[in-house]
């Protein structure tokens, strides 16, 4: 056998641990490497409770997360604390999923040292820096940065080549969101729910149609929340419907949500769930409407059609595949949209029955494959 690897895998937020979860636990029996894991805490509660549920236990914890942080200052600690934690460790490869702040600056903190990157997620684009803001940006930085681009989709590798990124270095893995996923599913069924709220709402709305809601991105804040706010509002007045609502701790988000839908008696209002239940939710609404990325992509993988209220999306592979519509965060189209797809059974089918284009729960194994070759 030949030299045992180091890889050291840096991550902050609850999406993050969730689609790297099945990797640390590929790398964790795998003899080849040695696996150590640095969390950055961008997000805390969120965060730890995936860690938990996937039993991950860091080696590092930076724990940067402060109240009303701007970027710049989660920039600059990042940037210190990764370091350090890069001068302690050496390793010889460094993995970072997506474009959070966290991936950004943990790639260049590597590339300071020297340090190959592996991009897990790489190539997704929605063509517009304001949106995802600043995601967009981070994606395309981590690029120019890394050494081997793990694409969730061929349009995403195809994107990479397009920018002229080596060819050899651009590899189809799939999503390890759906590795995830179908992870947590296994393990569902001898679990009970663990927030008593998510059950209570669901026995509240039995024999109703569930419409699930999740809304945070920072490009919404203000006008496009209030917006689709009112238009939970609007849906609530459906008889038929029972909205179960995740709300995000971003205060920019509580404060509006819980102001005008609290009165609402078909609203569910709930902390965020976390991630075993928020899949059972998933799979027990008719209907998501969502501005997460990760949901574009689970959603359409348990048959449960999503509405994206967003203006442009990085992954149009679902749209096009017919389990997604970009609704944007009008008011009007988003009311308009779910109650066609309540109200007209065929149109409501043809969604449901689209095809997950994200992968198939093998993503973890291939990347792993990829470290023990770089
Ligand atoms: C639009 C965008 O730029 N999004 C990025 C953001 O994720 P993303 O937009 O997916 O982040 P979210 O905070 O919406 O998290 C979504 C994840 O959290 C889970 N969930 C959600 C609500 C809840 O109450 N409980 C719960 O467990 C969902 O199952 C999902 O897997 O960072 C990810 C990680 O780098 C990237 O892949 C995404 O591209």
């Amino acid at each position: 056998m030949g030299r045992v690897r180091k890889i050291l895998t840096i991550f902050g937020t609850r999406p993050e641990a969730i689609k790297l979860f099945p990797i640390l636990h590929a790398l964790e029996g795998d003899a080849r490497f040695t696996s150590c894991i640095c969390v950055t805490g961008q997000h805390r509660g969120l965060l730890d409770q995936v860690l938990e549920f996937a039993k991950i236990r860091p080696h590092h914890d930076c724990d940067v997360m402060t109240d009303d942080q701007s970027l710049d200052e989660l920039t600059a600690t990042l940037l210190t604390c990764v370091g350090h934690v890069l001068d302690e460790e050496k390793p010889d490869l460094v993995v970072v999923q997506g474009d959070t702040t966290t991936a950004m600056v943990s790639a260049l903190a590597a590339h300071y040292r020297k340090i190959a990157i592996v991009h897990v997620e790489a190539g997704l684009r929605s063509g517009s820096l304001a949106h995802p803001w600043p995601e967009e940006a981070n994606r395309s930085i981590i690029t120019r940065l890394a050494t081997i681009h793990c694409c969730p989709t061929r349009r995403a590798a195809d994107a990479l080549r397009s920018e002229n990124v080596p060819h050899q270095t651009i590899h189809l893995t799939g999503n390890t969101v759906i590795d995830a996923l179908y992870w947590t599913q296994d393990r569902l069924a001898g679990r009970g729910g663990s927030s008593d709220a998510f059950r209570e709402a669901l026995q509240r709305f039995a024999g109703r149609r569930h419409i699930g809601v999740t809304c945070h991105r920072r490009e919404s804040f203000a006008e496009g929340i209030v917006r689709v706010v009112e238009a939970v509002g609007q849906l609530a007045h459906r008889p038929d419907v029972g909205i179960l609502f995740p709300v995000h701790p971003n205060p920019n988000v509580r404060g509006i949500v819980r102001e005008r839908l609290s009165p609402c008696e078909n609203v569910a209002l709930l902390e965020p769930l976390d991630y075993p239940d928020f899949c059972r939710l998933l799979d027990a609404c008719d209907l998501m409407l969502s501005d997460s990325g990760g949901v574009q992509e689970e959603a359409p993988a348990l048959g449960t059609p999503v509405l994206v209220l967003r203006e442009t999306t990085e992954r149009p592979e679902a749209i096009e595949a017919g389990g997604a519509i970009l609704v944007g965060t009008d008011t009007q189209r988003i009311v308009a949209e779910t109650n066609r797809l309540l109200d007209d059974r065929s149109a409501y089918a043809a969604m449901a029955r689209a095809v997950s284009p994200f992968g198939d729960g093998r993503a973890a194994q291939r990347i792993v494959e990829l470290l023990a070759t770089a």
